[in-house]
């Protein structure tokens, strides 16, 4: 077997593995036993990508929302942070496409002592046959000028646009409590997907305009998906703008914030008037 030798592409070639054992197991165990597809499709894609992370990057640690947390990872120069299968529930449901496979890797500043941060990351959606990748960043999702926030001093309108509502993606099952007032106060549009990849996904490709979840969250659900916004040049931040810190001794990283970077502003200004 030949595996890429970049880390980005690595990170690919991963979540391509994870995706088509998680097709194939949906396949032969079919929908009747929710709670058994669940747990299988857990337990097959982390050995996978556990396995082969093991053999191909032996070096390295590993945060998986589906393995024991080890204090080593803290002292690590590389961990890769995984979510074998984000989406779960969605992964159950006969038909549906939103559930992900996530492959991030952190790596510690080169000049000691600095922050580390994500350096690559996949992100696969297996159902839709996508994956996003930093080996090949996105484009820029299309503006959509008029949901921009006002030029001080523009002397034209804005463009006209086919969309004049703001999109914004949320959880479907646990959406967190300030967005319905977030969407009244903006005018804005909730669509309500599965998992995190997904959603951030959506913001990259224009689907919709941002991605706001707050109310609990791990560091694996958004660091593969975090690490391909922002290779695309999306904001993503805290939902009070601060910064996203990966490889922290807590890995609970509850909310966050994905969307175009002339929305940010106007977002998080929103967000904090709630
Ligand atoms: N309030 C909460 N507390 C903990 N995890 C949450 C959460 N809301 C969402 N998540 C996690 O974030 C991921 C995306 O959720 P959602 O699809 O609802 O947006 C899911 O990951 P998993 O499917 O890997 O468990 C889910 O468990
Ligand atoms: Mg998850």
């Amino acid at each position: 077997m030949i595996t890429p030798a970049g880390d980005a592409a690595f990170a690919r070639w991963l979540a391509k593995a994870a995706g088509d054992a998680l097709l194939a197991l949906r396949a032969e165990l079919g929908f009747d036993d929710a709670l058994m597809l669940k747990n299988a499709g857990d337990k097959i894609s982390h050995e996978l990508l556990m396995g082969a992370l093991e053999r191909w990057r032996p070096g390295d640690a590993v945060l998986s929302e589906e393995g024991a947390d080890s204090s080593a990872r803290l002292g690590a120069d590389r961990v890769w942070i995984i979510d074998p299968l984000d989406g779960t529930r969605e992964f159950s449901e006969e038909g549906r496409t939103d559930w992900a496979v996530h492959v991030a890797l952190w790596r510690r500043a080169l000049a000691r002592p600095g922050p580390g941060d994500l350096v690559a990351g996949a992100v696969g959606m297996p159902a839709r046959g996508i994956i996003l990748g930093t080996d090949a960043p996105p484009a820029y999702p299309p503006l959509r000028s008029s949901l921009s926030a006002p030029v001080l001093g523009a002397r034209t309108a804005p463009a006209a646009v086919a969309h004049e509502t703001l999109r914004i993606a949320c959880s479907r099952s646990r959406p967190p409590a300030f967005l319905s007032a977030l969407a009244e106060e903006l005018g804005a549009e909730l669509v309500p997907m599965g998992s995190a990849g997904v959603k951030v996904s959506a913001v990259v490709t224009g689907e919709v305009d941002a991605y706001v979840h707050a109310g609990g969250q791990y560091e694996w659900d958004s660091a593969a998906p975090v690490a391909v916004a922002r290779a695309t040049g999306l904001h993503t931040s805290r939902i009070d703008g601060s910064v996203l810190d990966y490889n922290q001794p807590d890995p609970t990283l509850p909310d966050l914030l994905v969307c175009r970077k002339d929305l940010a502003h106007r977002l998080l200004a929103t967000i904090s008037s709630l």
